[in-house]
């Protein structure tokens, strides 16, 4: 099976054209006014293009959203996946799904092993699942902290939940994520930037460079 990798937090079309030259599945585009990776609609819906048509799938992140401007992000930028990053519950996650027609990823926060259970009541309604670190206290970012969670933790889950890893991945811990975890996706923000909200095309191709490899070192995924 192919490793999804997913570049999240892009504003400018250098770094799109980085993500597509290196390989990345999926890019992210950020609508929350606290993130130094916040893009407007107008924007993300210029760069969803670039992506789409180097063959990569655009994913809207939203915080707790309501539905004008999940429709507003919808009609003009045309994600193929919302990912909703905030305390949206069941019933929401499945409303939103069902309303715009699309597969939803919801992330969730992970810092102690109890925290996997939080994916217990979305099963059935969101379609893949981001398992992100919890926010270091004080932060204003429920992601792209930079802050990684003990991979170990998922030896535990059981193989049919589909998930992304995220949290403080960068190119010289994506291998041993990798290897740890045997995740089919992957998704890294602030660990390819060069300050916050920068992203730096060396570290974008150096993050996927080093997850293709050691993807292809750790075998032949089924
Ligand atoms: O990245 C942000 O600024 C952000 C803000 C609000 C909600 C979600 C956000 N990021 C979502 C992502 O998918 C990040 O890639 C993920 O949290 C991992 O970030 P990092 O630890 O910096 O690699």
């Amino acid at each position: 099976m192919t490793l999804d990798i997913k570049i999240c937090g892009l504003k400018t079309p250098e770094a799109i054209d980085a993500a597509l030259d290196g390989g990345a599945t999926h890019v992210g585009f950020i609508f929350f006014l606290k993130s130094p990776r916040n893009v407007d609609v107008e924007t993300a819906a210029a760069l969803a293009r670039r992506a789409r048509a180097g063959g990569a799938k655009t994913v809207a992140v939203t915080v707790d959203a309501d539905d004008a401007f999940i429709e507003s992000i919808v009609t003009l930028a045309k994600p193929d996946m919302l990912q909703l990053h905030g305390g949206e519950s069941r019933d929401r996650v499945r409303e939103i799904r069902e309303r715009h027609g699309l597969p939803v990823m919801k992330a969730l926060a992970i810092r102690e092993a109890a925290d996997l259970a939080k994916c217990v009541p979305y099963l059935g309604v969101a379609d893949r699942f981001l398992f992100d670190a919890r926010p270091p206290d004080g932060s204003d970012l429920p992601g792209g902290n930079g802050v990684s969670f003990d991979w170990q933790l998922l030896a535990t889950l059981d193989d049919g939940i589909d998930y992304m890893l995220s949290g403080g991945l960068d190119p010289e811990n994506v291998a041993e994520a990798l290897a740890v975890t045997g995740a089919r996706g992957l998704d890294v923000s602030s660990g390819v930037e060069s300050a916050p909200g920068v992203k730096d095309i060396n570290r974008i191709a150096a993050f996927l460079k080093a997850a293709r490899a050691a993807d292809a070192r750790n075998g032949s995924r089924t």
